[in-house]
């Protein structure tokens, strides 16, 4: 296959990209593996002419293939081999559910080196829209990059010029992109390479995020084309975000952190609008700077800010080289929190401190009432790295590429915390079930979306299966029989599997779990489990294989 360096997007773009499907650049049969049966191939072959009529661009496999096949390489830390693909996946195992039509995005960052240069972190990389889109048990797949203005400016001046996870640029890269006008050293030199989510708003609006506010960027679900910057017309300023705002039919919140009066401004956003309205504040009880906010949750009626010792540095925001923990630092001696805010009225209803501890993403958070109703205390619970916040250091390229059969994943877990609202100083902190269940990895979760904020059984999350240096199981958590059922297949590494529930359903587990294989051989597979038995259903081969992505949202049939 492509080696990354040689990677060059606008040449592959010239040459990859026909006008229309091209019959004659079809696969032949051998080439589409061995997985499917004679008969079920040739019924394939014969959807796959009739898909010549759509209006589609596709990319012929033997263009792929040109490029050589697996090279004996895990695709997941491997950099995407072209900038765009699509067509339908024919080399399906088992059946696709009928019922489950609609696209599932997936973003993450598929592109970790410009030319010969190669990034550090799996959070550099250039983000890489993947597209499943089910439809009466067919599937069609894309993927394609994201067209920030920092991929554009890498790709055109073949080298990083703005300031992305860990990498910088040199000096008189920025420069001579940006001009003399914006320093190295200011808020303009951070990225915005949008390669962390993807979320669809209340109005239908499909945008990609990271943590960079100017990283907000809209794209079409169909073609993944990039339409432009999500610009929010409110004058709420910063420079950072959560990455992961709460998003529903009628909800969006956000929590922005404040580096300058150690804080965080929670706000709200209406559907069909780009104004963020402040709803309330919250001050920081420790440490010189707001605890990082990767995610958090929210309840019915309240949202939970975390403040974790875990903070934020802005000094090594805007450092040359990187630090230890890039751009945060750990503070134990600052104390550990979990503030809870009232979304009607803004006010803080409850501010405890919790044992440390060290998490990326909340998995979801709901009241717990007494027999009179009224609301009691709140639980949140998150994937928890034990405080440790070496799991940072392990998400470097060169360990994550380095696997040579030692256990060297950081144990996590389904941490619960328990925070009361009767004025009581402290909250509790403990492991929701043994993290043994889970082979002690724990992270990249969704749940079903109707239980958002309410209480709920299920979560769905990457486990281990050790000896292994990342999460390589899905896993699906019964959080009151404290137990987890695990899928794995050997040598291959999984993405978040994301729930979708069966249209009518009524039990919570009722649905799929989604999720993308980036197997060994350069090769991969998208997954659908069953949500309830957590039995493998379908597979679909990809022409090959991607690299890791991060996380989706699923956009209905009737939506998209
Ligand atoms: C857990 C995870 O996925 C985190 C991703 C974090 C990202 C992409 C953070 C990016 C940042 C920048 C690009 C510049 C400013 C600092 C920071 C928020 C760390
Ligand atoms: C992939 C990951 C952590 C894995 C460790 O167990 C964290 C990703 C965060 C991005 O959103
Ligand atoms: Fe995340």
């Amino acid at each position: 296959m492509a080696s990354s360096a040689s990677f060059s997007p606008a040449l592959q773009a010239a040459t990859i990209f026909p006008s229309t499907w091209s019959q004659s650049s079809r696969s032949s049969p051998s080439k589409l593996g061995t997985i499917l049966s004679m008969g079920r191939r040739k019924e394939l072959e014969s959807l796959r002419v009739s898909v010549a009529t759509e209006p589609r661009v596709a990319v012929p496999w033997q263009l792929v293939e040109t490029e050589g096949d697996g090279d004996g390489k895990l695709a997941a830390w491997t950099s995407i081999r072209q900038e765009r693909w699509e067509g339908e996946l024919v080399v399906v195992e088992g059946e696709i559910p009928l019922w489950l039509n609609g696209t599932y995005l997936r973003n993450g960052p598929g592109l970790w080196n410009i030319e010969d240069y190669n990034f550090r972190h799996l959070f550099d990389g250039y983000a890489t829209i993947v597209r499943l889109h089910f439809e009466n048990g067919r599937l069609f797949f894309g993927h394609r990059q994201i067209e920030s203005e920092a991929y554009k400016a890498a790709i055109k001046n073949k080298r990083v010029c703005y300031r992305e996870f860990s990498e910088v640029p040199r000096p008189d890269s920025f420069l001579s992109y940006v001009g003399e006008l914006a320093s190295l050293f200011s808020g303009a030199s951070l990225t915005d390479n949008a390669n962390t989510g993807v979320i669809k708003l209340g109005d239908g609006r499909i945008v990609c995020l990271t943590e960079t506010i100017k990283g907000s960027i809209q794209i079409d679900p169909h073609t993944l084309e990039t339409i432009g910057k999500f610009e929010y017309t409110d004058n709420l300023g910063g420079l950072i975000h959560s990455a992961h705002p709460i998003v529903t039919e009628t909800e969006f919140w956000t929590l922005l952190p404040d580096l300058v009066r150690p804080g965080y401004t929670v706000a709200r956003m209406e559907p069909g609008t780009n104004e963020r309205k402040v709803i309330g504040r919250v001050n920081c009880r420790g440490g010189p700077a707001p605890g990082w906010v990767h995610s958090f949750p929210v309840t019915e009626h309240y949202v939970v800010v975390p403040e974790m010792p875990l903070r934020y540095c802005a000094q090594n925001l805007l450092r040359a080289e990187p630090t230890p923990l890039y751009k945060f630092e750990w503070h134990p001696e600052s104390g550990s929190y979990v503030h809870v805010m009232c979304k009607a009225s803004g006010k803080i209803v409850a501010s405890v401190e919790v044992p440390h501890y060290v998490t990326f993403h909340f998995i979801n958070a709901y009241e717990e009432r007494d027999e009179d109703g009224r609301v009691t205390s709140i639980i949140a619970d998150c994937c928890e790295h034990n405080a440790d916040t070496t799991i940072l250091d392990k998400l470097r390229l060169q360990n994550l590429r380095s696997f040579a059969g030692q256990d060297v994943l950081p144990d996590a877990r389904v941490g619960r915390f328990r925070i009361p609202l009767d004025g009581s100083p402290k909250g509790e902190l403990e492991a929701a079930l043994d993290p043994e269940e889970h082979g002690r990895g724990m992270d990249m979760c969704s749940i079903n979306q109707a239980y958002l904020g309410k209480k709920y059984r299920y979560a769905y999350a990457c486990g281990a299966q050790r000896p292994c240096n990342f999460p390589n199981t899905l896993t699906k958590i019964d959080l009151v029989k404290k137990k987890a059922k695990n899928w794995h297949d050997e040598g291959g590494v999984p993405s978040e599997p994301f729930f979708v529930a069966r249209p009518g359903a009524t039990e919570e587990d009722d649905g799929v779990a989604i999720s993308m294989v980036s197997d060994k051989n350069g090769e991969g597979y998208a997954l659908v489990l069953d949500g309830s038995t957590f039995e493998e259903i379908a597979r679909a081969k990809f022409p090959y294989g991607l690299p890791y992505g991060l996380h989706g949202c699923w956009i209905p049939k009737n939506a998209s």
